[in-house]
């Protein structure tokens, strides 16, 4: 979820009978129609029985939005300026999955279906990069893997809600904002694409609560990259009233008493994690880092090489990528790969394409101008470089996909490690190769160096792979348009690649960078 959330943890005072921050109602909620308004239930913090072990304070918090006599919630109000109504199509590729108004987290995975992550091919998070990168979740738990009491309930709750989802999404956020108006400032100005991530990352995190490794390494993600929100610990109680309000009034078969335990314990659970891992974040690295716009290349007329200034170092690792914002879209972030290996006077690289209707793309590419100032939030991504081995690097990189390729062949010549690698560059027309002599020059500059660029036509990207190679031995890097991510991974897979050696950014993030 890319929304801002909130936060939790243990102030001592609860007893052992809870499971959470929540005091569990006397009885489920009524009916869906009924308004938010007054508290029901008493806040109370989590005991040692709960299933989570809250380690900083936190506000008690009340379920809310289940009182028949409420008063009907007021809807989000989207603000003013109201950017286009398309959503923003293509930037970096995802955010997250993503880049409609980015509130959501750009991993914001499907809820109810597969599990955070469906890119199993991801590598481990990497481990280096000192501002902790946001990981896409990997592979879920084991299907045949032991389904735990809570995750049960929270199951039956998705299930119940069904073709409600919508409902609920709506539900939830006339809740928060109509409890804390203070939290809508956090928001995006325009809701209507971002406002289901924060519920669906939300969702489809506690459906997965058995699947713990994975699980906690997505939600240190999410901690982490909600600071640049504004996102306080005292925020997620508000969210997790919100959470119960919703779901109560619209799983109206199957909510109970033992449903509102297992959401409490879970919601605890996940919260605290977020919040965990971002307080520890917090002492090593800032929310969010001021970038100057130093130049501006307009390759096309839609691509242009952006160059940044970040007002203080800012670490990353090849491969990865940021979050965005610009002055003109408050509150909407855009992700955009990295186009080179760090470089020692610290100025970062990105390639943008404006697409029809993307509110940031557009600013960026027909607006912004060096002097202008920027935000960036943490690197993210886990596409980088094992230089624990020396296989050859099978990269394809279609249109501004390339990016971070180029930012992977960079690594390797910094390494000065002699380890083959073969570029794939796929582009619509010899037009749209608008990089294609910078990585002329570096095939130029390094003999292990091979690139092959790809137009459309006789043999379709990245299909044209498979006429070269052979493959099986090197390690996969993939980045462009989330369809041909899909076909190139069938591609490879086909050749006999095994998956855990093809890399690429979730294609949560992809699709939701076009939103
Ligand atoms: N700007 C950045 O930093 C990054 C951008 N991306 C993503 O890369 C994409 C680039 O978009 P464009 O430059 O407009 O690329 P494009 O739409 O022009 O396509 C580039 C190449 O991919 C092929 N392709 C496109 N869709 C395909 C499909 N469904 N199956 C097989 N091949 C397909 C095309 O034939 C072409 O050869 C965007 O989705 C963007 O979000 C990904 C990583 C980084």
């Amino acid at each position: 979820m890319d929304a801002p959330t909130t936060t939790s943890a243990d102030n001592g005072t609860s007893d052992d009978s809870g499971g959470g921050w929540f005091k569990p109602r006397r009885k489920p909620d009524a009916g869906p129609q009924q308004p938010p308004g007054a508290d029901q239930g008493q806040g109370r913090i989590p005991g040692p029985g709960g299933a989570a072990r809250p380690s900083r304070p936190v506000t008690a918090i009340r379920p809310v939005g289940t009182g028949a006599s409420r008063p009907q919630p007021a809807q989000p109000q989207p603000a003013q300026p109201q950017p286009p109504q398309a959503a923003e199509p293509q930037p970096r590729r995802a955010e997250p999955p993503s880049e409609a108004p980015h509130a959501a987290p750009p991993h914001a995975p499907q809820p109810h279906t597969a599990p955070p992550h469906t890119a199993q091919q991801r590598a481990p998070e990497a481990q280096a990069a000192p501002a902790a990168p946001p990981a896409a979740p990997a592979a879920p738990a084991a299907p045949a893997a032991p389904v735990s009491p809570d995750a049960a309930l929270i199951r039956r709750t998705l299930a119940d809600i069904g073709e409600d989802a919508g409902k609920v999404t709506s539900y939830f956020y006339a809740l928060l904002f109509t409890r804390h108006p203070e939290l809508r400032g956090l928001f995006p100005a325009a809701m209507d694409t971002q406002r289901d991530r924060l519920l669906k990352a939300l969702l489809t995190a506690a459906e997965h609560i058995d699947n713990k490794p994975v699980l906690t390494e997505y939600l240190r993600n999410l901690g982490r990259g909600h600071r640049k929100y504004g996102t306080q610990a005292s925020h997620y109680p508000a969210v997790g009233e919100a959470l119960l309000g919703a779901l109560a009034r619209y799983a109206t078969s199957t909510w109970d008493g033992e449903s509102e335990a297992a959401w409490i314990r879970t919601y605890t659970a996940i919260s605290q994690i977020m919040i965990d891992a971002a307080a520890e974040n917090e002492l090593r690295a800032p929310a969010w880092w001021q970038a100057e716009v130093v130049s501006h290349d307009l390759r096309t007329p839609d691509i242009a090489v952006i160059t940044l200034r970040p007002d203080q170092p800012y670490p990353f690792l090849a491969g990865q990528y940021t979050s965005l914002e610009t002055p003109w879209w408050p509150r909407i972030w855009r992700h955009y790969s990295f186009a080179g290996a760090p470089r020692p006077d610290g100025l970062l690289s990105f390639h943008v394409k404006a697409v029809p209707a993307g509110w940031v793309s557009n600013a960026l590419v027909h607006r912004a101008r060096p002097g202008d100032t920027v935000r960036l939030g943490p690197p993210a991504g886990s596409m980088t470089v094992d230089h624990t081995t020396d296989s050859g690097l099978l990269c394809l990189g279609g249109g501004t996909g390339i990016a971070p390729i180029k930012a992977l062949v960079e690594d390797v010549a910094e390494h000065g490690e002699r380890r083959p690698v073969d570029v794939f560059y796929g582009a619509r027309t010899d037009y749209d190769l608008y990089d294609i002599d910078t990585m002329l020059r570096l095939q130029q500059s390094h003999s292990w160096l091979s690139v092959h660029p790809i137009v459309d036509g006789r043999t379709q990207f990245p299909d044209a792979v498979l006429e070269h190679g052979p493959w099986n031995s090197h390690d996969a890097y993939l980045s462009g348009p989330p369809g041909m991510i899909r076909s190139g991974v069938d591609a490879l897979r086909s050749l006999g690649i095994p998956g855990d050696r093809i890399r690429h950014d979730s294609l949560e993030e992809l699709v939701a960078a076009g939103d």
